[in-house]
């Protein structure tokens, strides 16, 4: 485990969001944070990458508190793709993709070789290369999540965080998605913590599941034994059938409102 978070508690004025978390991020992993809409996941994701700051607590990195870390020593390690991004129309594929080597360049510095071939690295194993100088505006939905993961590909860091990362996908894209993080965990071995709101998507690709309700963690472990009929009615107030299936590794799932 080396991303350890105990104690902590996130809030926005005196609203407290979550509550006294314990949160271990294992490196290498795919960890799937799941949970109602406004339970705390995507809050719990922004204090964990220091995009806001916690109350309570600490979040340790490799031995270090995240927020006595340098910004570029920490983006050298966590690198983020938050539920809501933009990016100006007048930007190419290929130079957005370029921003995510800022934690790596000398100010003023122009890229380096290596830059450019991380570049071409991320964007080859994202399938974006063949569409670098179109406008980020030309292409669909799916070929722009694949962008936004390049760019945080170049980044190089160790772990990657995606808040929601196939909202507004369509079904198929939405598993290309998902394949592409399983594949680029598998193949380069970066962490990976995501929050998804398909719990069958996060019975399929996690290796370890945190669910949260109110604020609190309810549970955490395999996707098999935290993804329950048990927590579908406990968390979602939903009835769900767990479907064991010959020659399938993951069961699959079943539900309708209670
Ligand atoms: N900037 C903010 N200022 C005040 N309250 C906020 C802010 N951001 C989020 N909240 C509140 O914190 C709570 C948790 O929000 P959060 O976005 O973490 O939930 P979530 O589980 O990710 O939800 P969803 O699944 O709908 O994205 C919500 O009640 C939300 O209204």
């Amino acid at each position: 485990m080396e991303l350890e978070a105990s104690g902590l508690q996130i809030g926005y004025g005196d609203h407290v969001i979550v509550n006294q978390m314990d949160v271990s991020i294992a490196r290498n992993k795919i960890t799937t944070i799941i949970g109602p809409n406004g339970s705390g996941k995507s809050t719990l994701l922004k204090a964990l990458t220091r995009l806001i700051r916690y109350q309570k607590g600490s979040v340790i990195l490799d031995g270090c508190d995240i927020q006595t870390m340098k910004p570029k020593s920490l983006a050298k390690k966590l690198g983020v793709l938050p539920q809501i991004h933009t990016a100006p129309s007048d930007f190419r594929v290929k130079e957005l993709v370029g921003y995510g080597r800022m934690p790596h360049q000398k100010l003023m510095s122009g890229k380096s070789k290596e830059d450019e071939e991380v570049i071409r690295w991320a964007m080859e194993v994202t399938g974006t290369w063949k569409f670098r100088d179109k406008s980020i505006y030309e292409i669909s939905g799916g070929e722009t999540q694949r962008v936004w993961i390049a760019t945080v590909l170049a980044q190089k860091p160790e772990i990657m965080f995606l808040d929601e990362p196939t909202t507004y996908l369509d079904i198929s894209h939405q598993l290309e998605t998902m394949n592409l993080v399983k594949k680029l965990n598998r193949e380069t071995g970066i962490g990976v913590v995501m929050v998804l709101h398909d719990l069958a998507q996060a019975m399929d690709v996690s290796d370890h599941v945190i669910v949260i309700r109110n604020g609190e963690k309810y549970g955490e472990g395999a996707p098999q034994d935290v993804i329950t009929s048990k927590m579908m009615k406990d968390v979602y107030q939903v009835e769900c059938e767990i479907l064991h299936v010959a020659g399938r590794e993951k069961p699959l799932l079943a539900y309708a409102a209670i």
